[in-house]
């Protein structure tokens, strides 16, 4: 090494002149030196000064780093150095140099300045390259010493020439003697470096502190960490994971990415759950300062999370993760693709973006919960006024569809009996896709206790089926979910305080349990209502129908007390009444039209043990052919269509009382079947029901039709027929009992005065005479309406005259009515005409029916149509 020293060039001794400018040069070197704090400024000033007395072309200062056994260059002469041109100068401004070969051993072990002669050295094994890269641009010689650090060395100072012979003893000397300024000077740069650097990070903290406490939005979260981040410069971006709700995963919620990568492999990072403790995430929760680890390394690890494998094909190496916690709670993880960190630094970002973080989570909760609790409210405004089924439906469709995007499968409603369940509402459009019909499978009454139903009303909130979970585990109706492309079922038990009333099952991607729990509240409510509003108006109607009898039953109570006739035909009469009353015998009341035969009906029942309740009455001619058997039997809900509601049928409210079949000749034969079926059997079921329904009821029927005619022509069925006339009571027709008549025209003058109040005491004893002459084809019915429009006539006390029809003056009168009338009116007319021809005798032999050819019961309900009542055809 010695070899490559340069002996001291002889040069004559100093003048004194020349030795007072060394001493002032270096006095002045030395006060700008200990004032020195900029980085630059030092050696240019070293420059300025010594090149006023010794020859050289640069300097630079060079930093011992222990840690790796290097220098590396720290002060550079911007403007001096000839190698700045060097296509090698990045590389050497950049470089690391080793402390461990020969050259620089040399320098460190001289007590004094050394130089050496760049060509001596500058090729041997292991010498630095900036040696020739110096040379390559003329440098010939360098002269290196120590800067000391309490007693160590801490770095070099390299003066260079392009002049061999430049480094005097002198010079050597004025080096020497500076270099102790020049260390303390390089000390307080690399001090106030540190010192600025310091100062930096705390005002680029306190910026990004007040950036990101305004941050209220993931958005503006993502722009804040972004902007603070780019000064870490981490190579590859930067990555925000949160914590989900369920604590157990967490998904990227921040991804900011330096390079583009395939958009595919971005959603699927974005999109992903990671489980926690996946042996990564965990550990990084779990440690207090920041974890540095290599993404290769981990994955040889055994860790599995599919984001390492995406990582590495994205190219990270190195990557930094940090807890984001905010108190004792995590909320998640920043990672950075970085290879060097700032702890310090990096945790004060952290503990920022921390807050930010648990803000906008509060933030984001509480917007939602309001979201939530407006859209409940919403919902129940919308729920709580439908009364119907129907206004419910389209309350919960419209909501369902439009602010959630779910779709409602199915709403179950357990039955009266508390064991069925049936289908109240579904969508009908939602099963589209299958091939099944799920309208006939969802038809289907079902038991509480069947698998899926017994579990979703066993559960406390309900349960969610994943469709694509189901499918693997074979439950057949996930076949069916799945054609919908959704991917959840949300099952939940309705419940009114503690009691299930059904279920509902809900097809969604996601949920939220408070929505979920509020729609379900609301719509259990609402169905509880309809179904307490549709029982309240059954039991309206089912009053109202017992309130009619009940008015009518008054009304004949009335009539029955006072039966009028006394003659011999009706005391025949009375004493096969009194003989049948008390017993449950069937009886068949025989006679023409308005004999009395409803009459000797309700009296018989009114004298039975059946007495207390009320006797309900059919009358089989005024019955559309259609709902005959829903009158009678009753229907379930939906047994055809326009059965809405449930229907009881005259047999069942006639139960343990009596049920009187009026006109029983004119019910047609498939009706006639289904009644014997019931006479016989003493139990009926509901059109569309199931259950059998076990009645006791007497039966009475009436009729004005000759039976056993019928019976013969194949009109009434032989077998009804001998069970109905087990004990038969002719009626006599009046004209066969005139002996009865004065009697029956005092009662019903004395009734008809009363109701009208007209006071007649007496009937002259011609009008007796003419009514007694009278053939009466309307029977009582027909005196009876004679005399109360009789009475309207009538002008003084007595009642002196009567209007008995006169059959003659029929033509003149058709003639009339014919004229300017709707055909509406004729028929009405003409059907009123018929009546009164008939004595107001409807169906059967010599009836309105019988001479117009139609059937007793369209008769009837052509009258009902046209408005035609009694008082019609029994006025002149
Ligand atoms: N014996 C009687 N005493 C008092 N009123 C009677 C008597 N018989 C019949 N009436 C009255 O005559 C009217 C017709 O009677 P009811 O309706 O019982 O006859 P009906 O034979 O059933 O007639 P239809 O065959 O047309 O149904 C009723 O107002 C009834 O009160």
């Amino acid at each position: 090494m010695k070899s490559a020293k340069l002996p001291p060039p002889e040069i004559a001794a100093p003048t004194p002149a020349a030795l007072e400018q060394e001493r002032r040069v270096l006095l002045e070197l030395g006060n700008d030196i200990t004032r020195v704090r900029e980085k630059n400024d030092l050696l240019t000033l070293f420059g300025k000064r010594i090149k006023q007395l010794f020859y050289f072309t640069h300097t630079i200062v060079t930093l011992i780093d222990r840690k790796d056994e290097t220098y590396v260059p720290f002060l550079l002469d911007n403007e001096g150095s000839p190698i700045r041109s060097h296509e090698r100068y990045q590389e050497m401004v950049e470089a690391r140099f080793s402390l461990n070969e020969p050259f620089i051993q040399a320098v460190l072990q001289a007590e004094e300045p050394i130089s050496f002669l760049l060509e001596d050295i500058m090729d041997k094994p292991k010498s630095p390259a900036f040696l020739r890269v110096n040379y390559e641009k003329g440098v010939r010689e360098i002269l290196m010493t120590r800067l000391m650090k309490e007693g160590q060395p801490m770095g070099f100072i390299h003066i260079y020439s392009d002049k061999p012979g430049s480094f005097s003893n002198e010079f050597r000397n004025v080096i020497k003697g500076i270099a102790p300024q020049l260390s303390s000077a390089v000390s307080n740069i690399i001090k106030n470096e540190e010192l600025l650097k310091k100062e930096k990070e705390k005002s680029f903290l306190l910026d990004f502190s007040s950036d990101i406490a305004s941050v209220r939005t993931k958005d503006e979260l993502a722009r804040a960490v972004r902007a603070a981040l780019g000064k870490l410069n981490p190579p590859g971006g930067f990555v925000i994971r949160r914590i989900n709700e369920d604590n157990t995963t967490m998904s990227p919620y921040v991804y900011d990415l330096s390079k583009t990568h395939d958009p595919e492999i971005l959603r699927a990072l974005e999109s992903a759950r990671y489980p926690i403790d996946d042996g990564l995430q965990n550990r990084i929760l779990d440690s207090a300062i920041p974890l540095l680890f290599n993404v290769e390394r981990e994955i040889q690890r055994g860790i599995t999370s599919a984001y390492l494998q995406y990582w590495k094909g994205m190219g990270f190496k190195e990557v930094v993760g940090i807890r984001l916690r905010n108190g004792e709670t995590n909320h998640g993880i920043l990672f950075l693709d970085i290879g060097e960190i700032n702890i310090p630094l990096l945790q004060g970002i952290c503990a920022q973006i921390s807050i930010a973080l648990a803000n906008i989570m509060a933030n984001e909760q509480i917007s939602k919960k309001q979201e939530e609790q407006a859209f409940l409210l919403d919902f129940s405004n919308d729920v709580t006024q439908a009364r119907t089924k129907l206004e419910l439906q389209t309350a919960i469709f419209r909501v369902l569809d439009k602010t959630l995007h779910t779709k409602l499968a199915m709403l179950r409603v357990i039955d009266e009996d508390g064991l069925h369940m049936l289908p109240f509402m579904f969508d009908r459009t939602l099963f589209e896709n299958a091939k099944v019909d799920f309208e006939k499978m969802s038809a289907h009454r079902i038991t509480i206790d069947e698998t899926y139903a017994a579990q979703v009303l066993a559960s406390k909130d309900g349960l969610v089926f994943n469709v694509e979970e189901e499918l693997k585990s074979g439950n057949a109706y996930a076949q069916l979910w799945k054609t919908t492309g959704l991917k959840n079922m949300y099952s939940l038990p309705l419940r009114v305080g503690d009691k299930n009333i059904g279920t509902i099952w809900l097809l969604a991607n996601r949920l939220s349990p408070l929505i979920l729990k509020g729609i379900c509240a609301q719509i259990s409510i609402a169905i509880a209502n309809i179904l307490a509003n549709e029982k309240l108006l059954a039991y309206k109607k089912q009053l109202e129908v017992e309130n009619d009898y009940l008015k009518e039953q008054i009304k004949t109570i009335y009539n029955f007390s006072e039966i009028i006739g006394g003659g011999e035909q009706m005391q025949k009469v009375y004493r096969l009444m009194s003989l049948v009353a008390d017993s449950n015998t069937t009886v068949l009341i025989l006679g023409e039209t308005g004999t009395g035969k409803e009459l000797i009906a309700r009296a018989i029942h009114n004298t039975s043990p059946r007495k207390d309740k009320l006797m309900v009455k059919v009358n089989c001619a005024a019955l559309p052919a259609n709902l005959i058997e829903s009158e009678l039997f009753g229907h379930e809900r939906g047994a055809f269509t326009g059965a809405i509601d449930r229907r009881i049928g005259k047999f069942e409210l006639g139960n343990n009382s009596t049920v009187f079949l009026d006109e029983i000749g004119e019910l047609p034969l498939e009706a006639q079947a289904k009644l014997l079926r019931v006479i016989q059997e003493r139990e009926l079921e509901r059109l569309g029901g199931k259950q059998t329904i076990k009645i006791d009821v007497r039966l009475i029927a009436a009729t004005n039709r000759n039976l056993e005619e019928e019976v013969k022509a194949g009109r009434f069925r032989a077998d009804l027929y001998f069970r109905l006339n087990v004990f038969p009571i002719p009626l006599p027709p009046l004209r066969d009992r005139s002996e009865d008549i004065e009697p029956l025209t005092h009662f019903f003058v004395e009734k008809y005065s009363r109701n009208t109040g007209r006071k007649i005491k007496k009937v002259a004893p011609k009008v007796i005479q003419q009514l007694r002459s009278y053939t009466w084809p309307g029977n009582v019915r027909e005196l009876e309406y004679l005399i109360e429009r009789s009475i309207l006539l009538a002008t003084n006390g007595t009642l002196e005259n009567v209007y008995i029809p006169q059959h003659a003056d029929a033509e003149k009168k058709e003639q009339a009515f014919l004229l300017n009338r709707s055909l509406e009116e004729v028929e009405r007319d003409y059907i009123i005409e018929t009546l009164k021809r008939c004595a107001g005798k409807i169906s059967g032999a010599g009836s309105a029916a019988d001479l117009l050819k139609i059937p007793g019961n369209t008769l009837h309900s052509k009258m009902k149509k046209l408005g035609i009542t009694k008082a019609d055809y029994f006025s002149n």
